[in-house]
This record gives C-alpha cells, sequence and structure tokens, in this order.
C-alpha cells in the first residue's frame, strides 16, 4: 500500500474534479467529500487530507509517500522531496498587484503570504520593499493602508476586480503537483508507478 498526502481545499477539489473527468470512478467515489475524516483508504493508496502547507513536510519524513500540493507551497519553501510532475489541475498564479492608480516602481511595502518568494523577485529587480506577512485576505492590506501593494495568488482575477486592484505582473506560474518522499520513491517504486499510470501522469 502506498500512502498520499493531499492538500485539503482547493487543491483536493481540483484532484477531485480531475479524477472524475478521467473516470477514475474508483478514486473519485472513494474520495467524495463530506464527512471530517483526516484519512480514507481506496484500494491500495491510502489517502491523507493534510493542511496545504503540511504535505510536504509529512512526504519528506516519510510518514506519506507520495503528495498533492500547490507548486507554490513548495518553491515557497525548499523541502528534500522529490519534485515527481506536474499534475493538469490547479492552475493560478503567483501576482504583484495593487491599486490600480499605483505605479509598480513605486511599491515600498509589500504585503503576503509568500514571503520568500516576494522577497526573491524584488531583489531580484533591485527594488528595496518591506515585507508584511498575512495569512490570508491579503488583498485587505493596500485598501487599509497597511501595505502599497500584494504579492498574491490569482486565479479567476475575481478578488482583485472586485477590490478595484490591478495585477500588475505575474511573477510565478502555478499548478498542482506530484511529490515523492526519496527513499519511497526507490523503496516502493511498484505500487507508486502503478498510482501513476492509473491517474495517467505517466
Ligand atoms: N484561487 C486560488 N486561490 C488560492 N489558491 C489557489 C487558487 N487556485 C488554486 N490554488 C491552489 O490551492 C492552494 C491553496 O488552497 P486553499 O486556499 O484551499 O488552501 P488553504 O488551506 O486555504 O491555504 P493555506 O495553504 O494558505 O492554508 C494553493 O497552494 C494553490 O496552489
Ligand atoms: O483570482 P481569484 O479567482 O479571485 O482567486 C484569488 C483569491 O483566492 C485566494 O483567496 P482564498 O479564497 O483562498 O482566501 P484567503 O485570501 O483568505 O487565502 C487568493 O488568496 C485570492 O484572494
Amino acid at each position: 500500500m502506498i500512502t498520499i498526502a493531499l492538500a485539503k481545499g482547493r487543491v483536493y477539489k481540483a484532484f477531485n474534479e480531475f479524477l472524475a473527468d478521467k473516470d477514475l470512478a474508483g478514486y473519485a467515489d472513494g474520495l467524495q467529500e463530506g464527512g471530517r475524516d483526516l484519512f480514507r483508504v481506496v484500494g491500495d493508496v491510502k489517502f491523507i487530507f493534510a493542511k496545504g502547507k503540511d504535505v510536504p513536510t509529512y512526504v519528506e519524513q516519510g510518514v506519506a509517500d507520495l503528495g498533492v500540493v500547490g507548486s507554490d507551497t513548495i518553491t515557497e519553501k525548499t523541502y528534500n522531496v522529490l519534485n515527481v510532475s506536474e499534475l493538469p489541475f490547479g492552475q493560478c498564479r503567483l501576482a504583484i498587484a495593487g491599486p490600480t492608480a499605483l505605479d509598480e516602481s513605486d511599491i515600498k511595502v509589500v504585503a503576503t503570504s509568500f514571503p520568500n518568494l516576494t522577497r526573491q523577485y524584488f531583489n531580484q529587480n533591485k527594488q528595496d520593499v518591506d515585507i508584511v506577512f498575512l495569512n490570508g485576505s491579503v488583498e485587505l492590506a493596500p485598501i487599509l493602508g497597511l501595505s502599497d501593494a500584494i504579492v498574491d495568488i490569482v486565479q479567476t482575477g475575481t478578488t482583485l476586480k472586485e477590490n478595484d486592484l490591478r495585477e500588475y505582473k505575474t511573477i510565478l506560474p502555478v499548478q498542482a503537483r506530484l511529490i515523492a518522499n526519496k527513499q519511497s520513491f526507490y523503496i516502493k517504486e511498484e505500487g507508486i508507478y502503478q498510482f501513476m499510470q492509473e491517474i495517467g501522469v505517466v
């Protein structure tokens, strides 16, 4: 049996839709939303439902053999895991955004849940900015005057539009990824390969 850590929330939802579209009824039915289960066994696979930011930790520590997580999570922090493959769902982007009238070159303070990627971007562009860390609802920051701009996930752009903010630039395209524990990838090669074949990523 292999163990897969799934990021709850949007990634889990998108994974379910992907399984249903691929007609993988066994997995799709087994992973139907509902209840407060912490894990479920579907066939030869044990799925653990974890907070997205914790998925790489479960995989790195070997508690899970595989993980399904947004690429933003594993790019923001470094983990000792194998980046096995991109998954064709969860597409969005990490972008700089702010008030429509502001010029990107005038940004001095940026609010974000992605301090490392934000620091990296502004350092590369030799723009000296202060970073304010927020856990969510980041769009509030420029509206309340906590920051000039934000670096946040944009998908449809609706949140920005509804709050009179505009996207200045994409700094990172994002999508779901399959990651693996380095040892499991060799020790459980057969089970992992079978799962990857079943979901059509090899
Ligand atoms: N519109 C979107 N907004 C935020 N994340 C999105 C969006 N679309 C896809 N994603 C992906 O979903 C992941 C976050 O999912 P979600 O917002 O459900 O989790 P969360 O538990 O609220 O997040 P967190 O990791 O901040 O605790 C991101 O890592 C990203 O890869
Ligand atoms: O471009 P859109 O399709 O509007 O999606 C982007 C929004 O969705 C996410 O927020 P979420 O709903 O996860 O809440 P949060 O801000 O509290 O994380 C993200 O942080 C943006 O606010």
